[in-house]
């Protein structure tokens, strides 16, 4: 393995037992996320995109293959181990922003440490809200902020215990074009000026635009990748899975 490798998924595979019929959700998805790499996963509703991110950052059990963060195989872990990693070494970002509704900003914000009884560390703190520009809006709760500000509370408190990997699940879905450019430019920020390593789950040429590369998946399987993409070679690329669908 790489050193510079944080993440990684070795034959991801999840099958689902609904009633009758079972629904194999990952096929067998191996890849490897570097430290500062900023990957897209894309591929047709239904894909296994957000199970293959769910299943490589410990919020869903794979029915075969395995995940490591930092090294650590999650499969081993104790629950109270894995929750222990989640909260230390992975960041998320949902579509749904997830904050805790009564707390206000800043609190959301420490939260990951308020849990791991950890004190803030000043100065990267202070990085983090500044790179999220809430600096005015940390007594605010989550009601009396704009989407997109509420999505910058959720980026900062995916960032603030330094993860080892930020999976965010589709970050921009329920944003307005202008708040979503600002949060993609504030994951390839910290990808490429904080060394953070990020996955995002997007449906969007544009956001994937923003990655270091894109991990296209269908049926389950990963079908391509895609070195520094552009809006138009991923809807290009896209457009001819589509062709490719319809034949
Ligand atoms: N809890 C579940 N029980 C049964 N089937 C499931 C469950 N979760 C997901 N699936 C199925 O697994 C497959 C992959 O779903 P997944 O949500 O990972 O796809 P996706 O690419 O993220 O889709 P979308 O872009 O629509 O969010 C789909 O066929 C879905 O219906």
């Amino acid at each position: 393995m790489d050193q510079r490798t944080v993440a990684v998924a070795e034959g991801l595979g999840k099958v689902y037992a609904t009633g009758q019929a079972a629904v194999t959700a990952l096929a067998g998805v191996s890849a490897q996320f570097r430290r500062g790499e900023f990957t897209a996963v894309m591929g047709p509703s239904g894909s296994g995109k957000s199970t293959f991110v769910h299943c490589l950052a410990g919020l869903d059990t794979p029915t075969s293959g395995k995940a490591l963060i930092g090294g650590t195989d999650l499969g081993s872990l104790t629950e109270a181990g894995l929750t222990r990693l989640r909260r230390e070494k992975i960041g998320f970002v949902f579509q749904s922003f997830n904050l805790l509704p009564t707390l206000t900003a800043w609190e959301n914000i420490v939260l990951p440490l308020s849990l791991a009884d950890k004190r803030p560390d000043r100065t990267w703190t202070k990085q983090v809200i500044d790179a999220v520009g809430l600096a005015d809006r940390l007594t605010h709760r989550p009601a009396e902020l704009s989407g997109g500000q509420q999505q910058r509370v959720a980026c900062a408190r995916a960032l603030i215990s330094r993860p080892d990997i930020v999976v965010a699940d589709e970050p921009t879905g329920n944003l307005d074009s202008r708040s979503g450019a600002q949060i993609l430019g504030l994951l390839q920020m910290c990808a490429r000026h904080w060394g953070q390593t990020i996955v995002m789950v997007t449906h969007d040429p544009i956001a994937a635009g923003y990655a270091d590369r894109v991990l296209f998946l269908a049926d389950g399987r990963l079908v391509d990748e895609m070195a520094q993409p552009t809006p138009d070679s991923v809807l290009d690329r896209m457009r001819r899975f589509d062709a490719q669908a319809v034949r």
